[in-house]
């Protein structure tokens, strides 16, 4: 399914944060969503996932007006992964990750949400965590327990908010490598929201850069990853170089000199 965002507006009562963005995710595509600080990352992501309503611009799904789906569908057209503070404390992992199938059933979960439920607990590798209230866990636990409950959903698009920032360097990886295997199996169209731009460049199809609200750079890691571009964006001198078949980016920092945080 093809995720289209035109002219996307916000604004936080009167300071407007996305500025126009627009932007396309092929269908079956992992595209990063990368820029620093305050760039608008999470808050887009946040529009996509109907928490946020835009000011201005449209987003479409293969060309249907997403505000033209009412809340169900819309469920059963985007999953949401939020970061990990918004974890739904009061339920057990198994519980948290069967919401991710209220979308698809009415009073009660049949058998194929169960099948669901049981395959993301085991993809997530939570396994021995199921019966384990979500305030129990762990920050990278309960954030592995927020990307189980979206796989569950099940549906053609995901959307993700930083959600390898609470992970170890294994499940950072083991979660690049789950969602582009959702793209490359199910066809699934994912955006990220992250921070580490050589994981992006790794396993992402598709780069789009935001600073300040407005869209610096879209392309393919290549593209998108240009040393110029990244040393403005981040205020910071960076470098670019192909390594092993994929873009390496690299902080160029001489610590003589003192930089603003
Ligand atoms: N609830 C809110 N109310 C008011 N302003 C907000 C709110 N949430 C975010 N902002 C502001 O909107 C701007 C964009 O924030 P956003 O969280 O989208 O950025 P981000 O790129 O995801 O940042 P980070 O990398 O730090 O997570 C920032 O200036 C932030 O201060």
């Amino acid at each position: 399914m093809t995720l289209t965002i035109d002219g996307v507006r916000f604004s936080y009562g009167k300071r407007e944060v996305l500025g126009g963005v627009s932007f396309e995710v092929d269908s079956g595509s992992f595209c990063a969503l990368l820029g620093p600080n305050g760039s608008g990352k999470s808050t887009l992501v946040k529009v996509l996932a109907q928490v946020h309503r835009a000011s201005g611009g449209a987003i479409a799904f293969d060309g249907t007006d997403a505000s033209s789906l009412d809340r169900r569908s819309h469920a059963r057209t985007v999953a949401y992964v939020p970061q990990s503070g918004e974890a739904p404390f009061d339920l057990t992992v198994r519980e948290a990750v069967l919401l991710g199938r209220t979308p698809h059933f009415g009073l009660a979960p049949r058998a194929i949400d169960w099948q669901h439920v049981e395959e993301a607990i085991d993809l997530l590798n939570l396994g021995d965590l199921v019966d384990r209230n979500v305030s129990e866990l762990s920050g990278g636990q309960a954030q592995r327990a927020l990307i189980a409950r979206a796989v569950a959903q099940d549906t053609p698009v995901i959307v993700l908010d930083e959600p390898t920032s609470a992970l170890d360097l294994r499940y950072q990886i083991e979660t690049l490598r789950l969602v582009r295997r959702l793209t490359r199996e199910k066809g699934v169209t994912a955006l990220i929201a992250i921070h580490d731009l050589n994981h992006a460049a790794r396993y992402c199809d598709q780069i789009v850069l935001l600073h300040g609200g407005r869209i610096v750079a879209d392309g393919t890691p290549e593209e998108a990853l240009r040393a110029d571009a990244l040393t403005d964006v981040y205020g910071l001198p960076i470098t670019v170089e192909q390594r092993d078949g994929s873009v390496e980016v690299r902080p160029a920092v001489d610590d003589a000199i003192e930089y603003k945080i």
